[in-house]
């Protein structure tokens, strides 16, 4: 254990003497300290390994934002890792009889499995829907919901009938992206009638929280909303939906992406290493549930200067490349950082329901790509 590594699991042990009544109590047998058991650092990032035995989601998330809280206030780069100390009890093996012969004591030794990472019941599907893809980045803030958003009119240019999911609570940007502002209505069989703009069908949490009280949500209360996303709303016949995920790639990522059969994860990065590492870990949390990875796509690549059309790597270059290579996913494209992006998010006029915008064509070549990759990776199948 490194000096650093140390001071952070020392600070962490020490909020024990801050814990709200409710937390020590969901800490059950278990006290705080053994919960935070180590520290390791990977690449600059401090990752806290915490045993969350016994513990739901909710009670997983109060915890996280005690200690993001806390170590927030020195500037620390960390994640807090939840994982199981005692392993789940494996299937009592049957001794062999006294009278068995040797060969039949064989028979019940089986080979040690790896540990089953699939949903324990099963994924359901959306009604009508085809595809699903999800638009995933491992932090917040790198444009995840500007490409959801292009991406899903770029498919919608070419023909195809798609719907945007925003279930990205923290930030539920696609209403204003798009501009909506109408509520859904129900219909008579208790469904949500999605609104449609741009020729999209799009539900968004947005719509049910202001911004003012986003806060609100937690770990029930959001997947409990979310399955009504899914399956409680009137969403027809789509060949694509596309869902705006929460940037991170925790539980609540973990239970989404476990809980309807995503086609394929389109992973949104900017080009900073930093970046690149939340990248990578987006990959693993795909890999680890068996979503496959349609591609990487670049966002704020190159910066165009307005005034000379100088171009500029303000985030560095290649990175996206570099993940490409290094974790066998194609790169989708690169979109550059340019002002006219920011502006019409904000307006609610994406660029890629304008005409002959350079940004669109971007996006078109971006969603052919989606397109070729999901349905190669279909005929592997
Ligand atoms: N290529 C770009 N050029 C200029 N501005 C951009 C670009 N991509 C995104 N932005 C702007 O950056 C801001 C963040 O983008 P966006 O909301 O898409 O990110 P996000 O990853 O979804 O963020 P969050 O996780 O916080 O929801 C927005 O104001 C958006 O208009």
């Amino acid at each position: 254990m490194t000096e650093n590594t140390k001071q952070i699991l020392d600070t962490v042990q020490e909020l024990e003497s801050v814990l709200s009544f409710s937390v020590q109590k969901s800490l059950g047998n278990f006290t705080w300290k053994e919960r935070t058991h180590s520290v390791e650092e990977e690449s600059g990032v401090f990752k806290i390994r915490f045993y969350s035995d016994g513990l739901n989601l909710a009670e997983k998330t109060a915890i996280e934002s005690i200690i993001k809280e806390n170590l927030g206030k020195n500037n620390y780069n960390f994640s807090v890792y939840f994982e199981r100390k005692e392993k789940p009890a494996t299937q009592p093996q049957k001794a062999p009889q006294a009278h068995s012969h040797s060969s039949e004591a064989h028979e019940h030794a089986k080979p040690q499995q790896k540990p089953d990472m699939r949903p324990p019941t099963g994924k359901r599907p959306i009604s009508g829907v085809k595809r699903i893809i999800a638009v995933a980045s491992g932090k917040g803030g790198v444009g995840k919901s500007t490409v959801s958003v292009n991406l899903a009119l770029a498919l919608y240019n070419q023909g195809y009938k798609v719907g945007i999911l925003d279930a990205d609570i923290y930030g539920p940007s696609v209403p204003t992206m798009l501009n909506i502002h109408k509520d859904p209505l129900v219909n008579e069989n208790n469904k949500i009638i999605p609104p449609e703009s741009f020729g999209l069908k799009v539900m968004s949490f947005g719509f049910f929280a202001p911004e003012e009280t986003a806060v609100i949500w937690r770990g029930p209360m959001i997947m409990k909303a979310l399955q009504q996303f899914f399956w409680d709303v009137e969403w027809g016949e789509l060949d694509f939906l596309i869902i705006d995920l929460p940037p991170g790639t925790g539980d609540a990522q973990l239970t989404l992406v476990q809980s309807i059969p995503i086609s394929g994860a389109v992973i949104v990065t900017t080009p900073q290493n930093v970046a690149l590492l939340d990248a990578v870990k987006g990959i693993a949390m795909f890999r680890k549930t068996d979503v496959p990875i349609i591609g990487v796509v670049e966002n704020m690549s190159t910066f165009s200067c307005p005034a000379c059309g100088t171009e500029t790597h303000i985030f560095g270059a290649g990175g996206a490349d570099k993940v490409s290579e290094k974790f066998e996913v194609p790169v989708l494209g690169h979109v550059p950082l340019i002002q006219e992006i920011r502006a019409a998010g904000d307006l609610g006029e994406p660029l890629t329901s304008q005409p002959k915008h350079a940004v669109r064509m971007r996006f078109a070549e971006i969603a052919e790509k989606v397109v070729k990759n999901t349905l190669a990776m279909e005929n592997k199948k």
